[in-house]
């Protein structure tokens, strides 16, 4: 099966490390281009020894599955690179937040598995959910599972869901590295040394999550056992509670979803 990236940031860089990792599709089969910068490029060819490129008839020719993964302000000027080359059997699987089936269907006449991965993909660890159009074939949707299963777990959903999971799980990583970073200051303020803080935060939070995993406690539950009465805890989250960080949570994860809204709304199908 040959695959081919269209974009080479971080997302596509995240996709091509899980499947090389899996050992999912030879290096040789797997195509990469962005739009210039030829030495990220070349970072890319050194990392994971796939080809790189800026000749289309390689990149584009007998592809199974074209990649999109430029940012979505890119997403005309790249559909418009590749639709000479489309046929209607070849397959996108499409990363881009908030940029419709039916508008990149609008411009290509083939199958579209939209994807809204995270960049945990890098070391298998993604919460992906996919949408597909009608005219995905079984064995389409098999490859892709397939490939997308060496980036992490992946869930089939009406694509209208998809603005919700880009504001959710999309950009998740972020939120919790922003938290990460809010621990980190404050252990240099609290005096900790960097390198305990660093792998006290980071086993606090394996730990926790994988509680949240296996345990039947709902997360307020699991929180109330860390909170003893009058203790440090109670303190600590009466803080969290007087600032109203829950809510701000809430409202960024809603906003995040409205921006994939607006996002899709800047683009109108022609
Ligand atoms: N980052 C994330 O966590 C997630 C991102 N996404 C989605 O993934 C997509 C990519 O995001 P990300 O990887 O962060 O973006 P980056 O900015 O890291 O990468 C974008 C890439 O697209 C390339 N590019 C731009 N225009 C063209 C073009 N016309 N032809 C070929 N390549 C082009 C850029 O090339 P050059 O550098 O040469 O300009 C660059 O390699 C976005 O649509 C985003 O919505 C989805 C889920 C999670
Ligand atoms: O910030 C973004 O737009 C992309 C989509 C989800 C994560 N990153």
């Amino acid at each position: 099966m040959k695959i081919s990236f269209i974009g080479a940031g971080s997302m596509a860089e995240a996709m091509i490390s899980g499947i090389i990792k899996k050992k999912l599709i030879d290096q040789k089969d797997i195509f990469v281009t962005n739009r210039s910068d030829d030495i990220k490029l070349s970072t890319l060819h050194d990392k994971y020894g796939v080809q790189i490129t800026y000749k289309l008839d390689e990149l584009l020719n007998d592809v199974d599955i074209i990649v999109l993964a430029v940012k979505p302000k890119d997403a005309d000027e790249a559909l418009q690179l590749i639709r000479p080359y489309i046929q209607p059997i070849t397959l996108i699987l499409s990363v881009l937040a908030g940029i419709s089936i039916s508008y990149i269907q609008s411009l290509l006449n083939c199958p579209i598995i939209r994807a809204m991965p995270n960049t945990s993909a890098a070391i298998g660890k993604s919460a992906t959910a996919i949408a597909l159009s009608p005219d995905v074939t079984k064995k389409q949707l098999n490859d892709t599972t397939k490939l997308l299963s060496a980036i992490g777990n992946t869930t089939i959903v009406e694509e209208e869901k998809l603005d919700a999971i880009t504001g959710l799980s999309g950009s998740g990583p972020a939120y919790i590295y922003y938290i990460v970073e809010a621990m980190q200051q404050s252990a240099e303020e609290i005096g900790l040394e960097e390198t305990v803080a660093k792998q006290l935060i980071i086993q606090t939070l394996l730990g926790a999550t994988e509680m949240l995993s296996v345990s039947d406690k709902s997360p307020a539950d699991l929180r109330k056992a860390v909170t003893s009465p009058g203790g440090t805890t109670e303190a600590g989250i009466r803080v969290l509670e007087n600032n109203q960080v829950k809510e701000a949570f809430i409202h960024c994860i809603k906003e995040a979803t409205l921006q994939s809204r607006r996002l899709s709304r800047t683009v109108k199908i022609k």
